[in-house]
């Protein structure tokens, strides 16, 4: 049982709506398309009343059998049979050609919200998700709802039938059809019973398939590196248990809805014996006419295949109703990260205070503790620190990304929670290690934070970039396709692409993840160039991995464990020779030229001159 329900467990934002307001979502997302449903509800009505003159046509010819009349009015039944059964086909024709749209139009809504409101999360919530299981939801969950709501048209249609049927067996034997009636509660007191179980089973199938499709996803993603490592059996045995979860569990499922079909049937055999017992010995006592046992015999069958048929559906129905419960929880979630009022920033001069802000991913273990640092408006200032000291998490804080739990955080003396989110985040350039791009040309972007930049634009910031050079080693210039992730292109011409685009933004605030991978010195100048141009005039937190930026920022912040243990410039630090020291020898000494291995490391713990 382990087994089967590891790793199944609910999102931190999912969550359960009753019935009630599951169907008053599911209900408002069907509104906008009432005329296309009445017009499907007229549809139902006609091919329910047209199939179930079929029968009754069909009783009358028994009926006419036994009298001897058939002569006279067998052709007459037989055209109303054939016309029946031809204006059945139109009705249905035109009942499923406005149900699928109205299921798509819903489903299509329903997906673009979905997708908007994964758009709408904050950077905590893709760390928490794989994004396999976000796929998930966006796709196969909003089919799996498409499905409900074709079902339940069809279930509304069998509905009006069974009642057309009922009453025409009413009016032929009240006896009988009491009868017939006597199983319906029996019926429905099953598929309720079952109900439940249903849902449950249902709810673990889906997560198991989106454990699937989040291994699947995280596997693609880094091919490159399990290759590298030959670890494919380790990503095989990774996947295995997985997968045989899903099997396992949809197992499961299976069985469950496979035992209530038996049971099904068996009551409705045991209905129709009753029946054909009953029925036949009224005929005999002429009681009833041998076309009114037809129609019974018959109407049992049209009775009995929708109130089967229902039970069948609650299978896909529940899948349904749990998947669109999965979709509004993700529509739902509510944001971390939130504003008290949205104040437009203007024009940002930049300047940074953080006043004794604690801040934890997780908030009992909070990674900055009564936190402190004043940035001035256009200082460039440098992180440094040993892995994990909390760099990151700066940037992360000022770009507004994740939500601090105490303190505050001010930006040009306003507190970074009153400003209108979207407006301020448009003047911060955030520069990640590995600069994103997306699939399009190298113009498409730069021009990506502003996409009505003109041609011109987007020329003079590429050229303004590293003096341009690099855009003639471009195989079609800035008309080159980057292909997957910016693949074709260099690392080095990515980051220029990423400076460039910053141009585009012209941004108040830029936060810098310097790239750690090495590039050839002449990409490294351009960098370095278009460094100087983009920090210019900005204010400028840079996570440096480069002795040329830690030799030109105003100020080195060193960072260990969440808290400020030195700052200063290059000089001052390293004749200081304490904790800059420790880091400089560690991540910037070999870059410089004049470096030779195995010598002349900064003395740690006592003044030491500033050596290169
Ligand atoms: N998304 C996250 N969820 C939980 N903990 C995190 C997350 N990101 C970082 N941390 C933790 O917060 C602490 C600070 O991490 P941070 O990424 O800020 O360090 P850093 O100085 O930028 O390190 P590096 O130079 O390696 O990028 C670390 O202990 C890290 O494990």
């Amino acid at each position: 049982m382990g087994f089967i329900m590891d790793g199944l467990d609910a999102e931190d934002y999912d969550r359960t709506y009753s019935d009630r307001d599951l169907l008053r979502r599911i209900v408002s997302y069907f509104r906008p398309k009432l005329g296309s449903m009445l017009l499907v509800a007229t549809m139902i009505v006609l091919l329910s009343a047209s199939q179930a003159a079929i029968p009754t046509l069909g009783s009358l010819a028994v009926d006419a059998i036994a009298d001897g009349t058939i002569g006279q009015v067998g052709w007459l039944l037989t055209a109303g049979i054939l016309v029946t059964g031809a204006m059945s086909w139109v009705f249905n024709y035109i009942r499923q050609k406005y149900s699928s749209r109205v299921t798509g139009d819903v489903v299509l809504r329903l997906r673009e919200d979905a997708f908007d409101a994964v758009l709408e999360r904050d950077l905590s919530f893709y760390d928490e998700t794989p994004s396999g299981k976000i796929v998930s939801r966006v796709t196969s969950d909003t089919d799996d709802f498409a499905t409900v709501s074709s079902l339940t048209m069809d279930l509304i249609s069998q509905v009006l039938m069974v009642a057309f049927v009922t009453v025409l067996l009413f009016v032929r034997s009240v006896e009988l059809a009491l009868l017939t009636l006597l199983v319906v509660p029996i019926v429905v007191g099953l598929a309720l019973m079952f109900r439940r179980l249903a849902r449950v089973s249902t709810r673990r199938a889906q997560r198991s398939l989106s454990r699937v499709n989040a291994n699947l996803q995280e596997t693609m993603g880094g091919i490159a590196v399990a290759k590298n490592f030959r670890q494919e059996q380790q990503v095989y045995d990774e996947f295995r248990p997985i997968n045989q979860q899903s099997y396992q569990v949809t197992l499961r499922q299976g069985f469950v809805f496979s035992t209530i079909f038996p049971v099904l049937f068996l009551v409705a055999g045991l209905a129709t014996v009753g029946l054909v017992q009953l029925g036949g010995v009224q005929v005999l006592d002429r009681g009833l006419s041998a076309g009114d046992w037809y129609l019974f015999l018959q109407g049992v069958s049209l009775f009995w295949f929708p109130l089967t048929s229902i039970a069948a559906f609650w299978s896909q129905f529940q899948q349904g109703l749990s998947a669109s419960e999965r979709v509004f929880a993700l529509i739902d979630a509510p944001p971390r990260v939130v504003q008290s009022a949205a104040e437009p920033p203007g024009r940002l001069a930049g300047r940074i205070e953080f006043q004794d802000l604690t801040f934890g991913y997780d908030a009992d273990h909070p990674v900055l503790r009564d936190f402190n640092l004043l940035i001035e408006a256009g200082e460039t200032v440098a992180l440094v620190g040993h892995t994990g000291a909390g760099k990151s998490t700066l940037s992360k804080l000022i770009t507004r990304f994740y939500e601090f739990q105490d303190g505050r955080l001010l930006i040009d003396g306003r507190d970074i929670r009153t400003l209108e989110l979207g407006a301020f985040r448009s003047q911060i350039g955030a520069v990640p290690q590995a600069p994103f791009l997306f699939s399009g040309t190298v113009a498409d972007n730069i021009r990506y934070p502003r996409p009505e930049a003109g041609d011109d634009e987007v020329l003079a910031a590429a050229a303004a970039v590293g003096g341009g050079d690099w855009i003639d080693a471009l195989p079609h210039g800035l008309e080159t396709d980057v292909g997957e992730h910016g693949r074709a292109l260099s690392m080095g011409q990515r980051q220029l692409v990423a400076l460039a685009r910053l141009l585009i933004q012209d941004p108040a605030i830029v936060v810098l993840d310097e790239a750690t991978a090495s590039v050839d010195p002449l990409t490294e100048a351009q960098i370095q160039e278009g460094l100087d141009l983009v920090l210019a005039g900005r204010t400028s937190i840079v996570i440096a991995h480069r002795l040329s930026t830690i030799e030109h920022v105003d100020r080195i912040i060193v960072l260990d464990h969440g808290r400020i243990v030195e700052e200063g410039d290059h000089a001052a630090l390293l004749a200081r020779g304490g904790r800059y020291c420790e880091v400089y020898n560690t991540y910037f000494r070999h870059q410089s030229p004049h470096y030779r291995a195995g010598t002349g490391f900064v003395t740690v713990g006592e003044a030491a001159p500033a050596l290169d």
